[in-house]
């Protein structure tokens, strides 16, 4: 894809604050996170997200985050929140993820993997209108702000993708340029405590992400990406 006029959508993870929300939506972030993983310091109640989404801005997106969750608890997450893309950060399958009617993403763990096996990931999940590529696995749990290494991202990958896992102010530029990402999801690079988010930091990583997107890109470079 050719740089040109290219915008790197925003995900910020993790909400747990009606007024991180707010802000999100403010500095332009294209959409926000709930999580509803068992274990995870971010989880929260459908209740509580419902609360939340009332802060949202117009056009920004809410995203349900899922580990391994069940169906039952999946749809009653769709009833009360009203999603509009499911996140599947699990062993989740795609019989399953696309059984609630709602796009979903594929969390890929890239942990110790190697090559990515990009025709096996098309074929395991065609239903998902993208994948995230995060640095769980392998013992390593998502959210906590482990970085993996960009280049096992296949240059061209020609389904939407995220990158996350650790991105930072500091990191996330650099990240943009290296995977020319559909979009880029942060979740404890931009809090000052478990899901408790911090202004400043948002704000760095939006200004950063502009940055990237302003990058011109040198001809061997946009060439290889198609
Ligand atoms: O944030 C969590 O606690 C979480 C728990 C279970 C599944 C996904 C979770 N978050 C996702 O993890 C990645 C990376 O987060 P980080 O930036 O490295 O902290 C991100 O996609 C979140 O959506």
């Amino acid at each position: 894809m050719k740089r040109t006029l290219f915008r790197t959508r925003i995900k910020f993870c993790g909400m747990t604050r009606a007024g991180d929300v707010r802000l999100a939506g403010e500095l332009g972030v294209d959409a926000v996170g709930f999580v509803f993983a068992a274990g995870s310091p971010r989880r929260v109640e459908p209740e509580e997200a419902r609360a939340m989404r009332t802060a949202l801005a117009p056009l920004v997106n809410a995203v349900a985050v899922f580990r391994d969750n069940d169906g039952e608890s999946v749809r009653e997450v769709v009833r009360q929140v009203r999603p509009s893309l499911l996140q599947f950060h699990g062993d989740e399958e795609d019989g399953f993820c696309r059984s609630f009617g709602v796009p979903y993403i594929k969390a890929v763990p890239m942990h110790d993997t190697g090559a990515l096996d990009v025709i096996g990931l098309r074929l395991a999940y065609p239903a998902a209108t993208g994948f995230l590529f995060d640095s769980h696995g392998g013992g390593s749990e998502p959210g906590a702000g482990a970085v993996f290494d960009w280049s096992l991202i296949p240059p061209g990958f020609d389904v939407p993708f995220f990158v996350a896992g650790g991105l930072t102010p500091d990191n996330v530029y650099a990240a943009a340029l290296a995977t020319l990402p559909w979009g880029v999801d942060a979740s404890s690079g931009i809090e000052s405590a478990p899901g408790i988010k911090d202004g400043d930091r948002m704000r760095r990583f939006v200004e950063e992400v502009r940055r990237s997107d302003c990058h011109e890109l040198s001809e061997d470079r946009a060439d290889d990406q198609g």
